[in-house]
């Protein structure tokens, strides 16, 4: 796969934020995150939202953290230490949604302003624990979204977002639609969750032009972390200037490769791993 530019050794790179909940496993939320940047060779700044109580089995407790204190982290690093792009993963409540929406217009985050941001709706972990409150859907549809340049639900998140149950293209078609329409830039409906088909097929719509990547569906248990990975991913390729369709291009052969060499961690779900970039090959 093409891989980013890197900085030469000396220089300061290319930097991103990722607005986001931390998972005491490692394998989700700003860890995942922070890997991803990394090796694709972006430094990471960090905005905590919330602190989780996680392993593979699943979450078992959430601490927030003030909304005031959110606005505070984004603030300091875009006025100090200047972003290409941030992305939003977890952030727990409605309260938060607002403070990141206001200090978004005040540092210059958000569609058609001149950081770009990736939306990633999460409301839930892969176990069904709920990571967004009930009462934060309306910020996250009527206040977040709208600043979105590209939101990156998958199908469960958007059947909470739009009501549609996406089954099959003409569904995942109608909810790229919906999403759009709120006012999102770009609309990527991921297509991890449709198991039945032989790929994993993403669909991006920016209101004119539908892009489908339906690369091989990889047969693994170990799949945690790969919203995350694709978002930091494409977050990192906005970074560095490029379009919206190329950094999904990009991001989509990286988590591809990274769901390939995830593995097995605890006694539930692994995560996955873009360790592969700085790995040995397998011996034949
Ligand atoms: N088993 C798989 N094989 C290949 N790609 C996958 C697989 N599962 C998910 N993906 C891809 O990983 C990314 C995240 O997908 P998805 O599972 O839909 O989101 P989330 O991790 O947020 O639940 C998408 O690009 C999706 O197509
Ligand atoms: C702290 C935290 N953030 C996000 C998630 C969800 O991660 P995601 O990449 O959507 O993957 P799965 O939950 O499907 O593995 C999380 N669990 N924790």
């Amino acid at each position: 796969m093409k891989l980013l530019p890197p900085a030469p050794l000396g220089q300061t790179p290319v930097r991103a934020m990722t607005i986001a909940g931390t998972d005491s496993g490692g394998g989700a939320g700003v860890a995942a995150d922070l890997r991803t940047m990394a090796l694709a060779g972006v430094h990471g700044c960090v905005a905590v939202t919330a602190v989780t109580v996680q392993n593979t089995l699943g979450v078992s407790g959430v601490h927030t953290i003030p909304p005031e204190t959110v606005a505070g982290q984004i603030r300091t690093v875009v006025t100090d230490i200047g972003i290409g792009a941030a992305k939003t993963g977890m952030l727990a409540t409605g309260a938060i949604i607002d403070a990141i929406v206001d200090v978004a217009a005040e540092v210059g985050i958000g569609r058609d302003r001149p950081i770009p941001l990736v939306v990633d709706p999460v409301c839930a972990s892969m176990h069904g624990h709920q990571l967004l409150a009930t009462e934060a859907m309306d910020s996250l549809r009527e206040r977040l979204i709208p600043i979105a340049t590209v939101v990156t639900p998958n199908l469960d998140e958007v059947a909470l977002i739009t009501g549609i149950t996406v089954v099959d293209q003409d569904s995942q078609r109608a909810a790229a639609i919906e999403l759009h329409s709120m006012g999102a830039q770009w609309a990527l409906v991921k297509g991890g969750h449709l198991r039945s088909s032989p790929f994993s097929p993403d669909l991006l719509y920016d209101g004119e032009t539908f892009l489908e990547l339906d690369h091989e569906r990889i047969d693994t248990p170990h799949d945690h972390g790969a919203g995350d990975t694709l978002a930091s991913a494409m977050c990192c390729a906005l970074a560095h200037g490029l379009s919206v369709p190329d950094a999904l291009r990009f991001a989509k052969d990286w988590v591809t490769e990274s769901i390939r060499w995830s593995y097995p961690l605890g006694a539930g779900h692994g995560p996955v791993n873009p360790l592969w970039r700085v790995s040995e090959p397998l011996p034949d």
